[in-house]
């Protein structure tokens, strides 16, 4: 079995596991102690400056002393959660993906809990967004490695019942350079009723640029 980007399968992290034809992802439990951005085990080039981050300086808008208000404090970034398991169990986001390697595409098996309701009876809007974010991100980045929603175009075509299980079927149609195009449809679990398309972009972030994700944040910091 070979672990993709996490290699520290106990703590807590999400991880990609290859695990021969076709491959599974599994986002791993418990979904408490789930961190977004991660700090350990991820392999590769960092994108967060470990230091700054564990001084609590990566949100900081300019430098201390300057008279300007902190962006993140250090405390509020640590207890950073991936979304969609910020819920008890049963009442958000249960989903396990399946990954199949040769074609590019991941099969996600969704099944929204009662705090994801729109109108009564029904997911909200929001919610299926974030699961379909969740599963054609998951595909652009077992496919293409660190990325970031660029552009997501969802099209509601059927309310979805709420707590109903869901297949969210994404596919990779495309790279382009750094610009990953993937695809996706909601589907009942008897794939008879069609409840949501989707297409989106995802764009590989700049390898030239030395701190991306500190970058970012920096660049989002609201004026002082
Ligand atoms: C790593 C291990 C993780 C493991 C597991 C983790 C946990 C499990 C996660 C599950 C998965 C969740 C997935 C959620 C992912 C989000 O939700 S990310 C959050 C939402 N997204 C954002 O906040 C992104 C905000 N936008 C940005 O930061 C920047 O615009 C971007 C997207 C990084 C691009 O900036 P850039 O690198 O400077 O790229 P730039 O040079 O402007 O453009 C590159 C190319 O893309 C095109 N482009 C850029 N934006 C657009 C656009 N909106 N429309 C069309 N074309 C565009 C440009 O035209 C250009 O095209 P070419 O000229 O090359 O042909």
């Amino acid at each position: 079995m070979q672990i993709d980007y996490y290699s520290n399968t106990q703590d807590g992290h999400p991880h990609v596991v290859k695990d021969g034809h076709p491959h599974v992802v599994k986002d791993c439990r418990p979904h408490v102690s789930t961190r977004w951005p991660p700090r350990d085990g991820l392999q590769g080039k960092a994108v967060v400056d470990e230091q700054a981050y564990r001084e609590g300086k990566l949100g900081t808008a300019r430098p201390a002393g300057e008279g300007t208000s902190e962006l993140i404090n250090k405390e509020k970034l640590s207890q950073g959660r991936l979304f969609t398991r910020s819920f008890e169990d049963g009442l958000g986001f249960e989903y396990v993906m399946f990954y199949n390697d040769a074609e590019k595409r991941i099969v996600c098996v969704f099944q929204g809990g009662p705090h994801l309701q729109g109108m009564p009876g029904f997911f909200h809007g929001g919610a299926i967004a974030t699961m379909i974010d969740a599963t054609v991100g998951m595909n652009a980045i077992v496919s293409g490695g660190i990325v970031m929603t660029a552009n997501l175009n969802i099209n509601f075509k059927r309310p979805i019942p709420l707590c109903s299980i869901v297949l969210i079927n994404s596919q990779l149609d495309k790279i382009e350079g750094r610009k990953l195009l993937v695809s996706c449809n909601v589907q009942s679990v008897d794939e008879k009723i069609l409840y949501t398309e989707a297409t989106s972009l995802f764009v590989k972030l700049n390898p030239e640029k030395e701190f991306d994700i500190k970058e970012l944040v920096l660049k989002s910091a609201p004026p002082a």
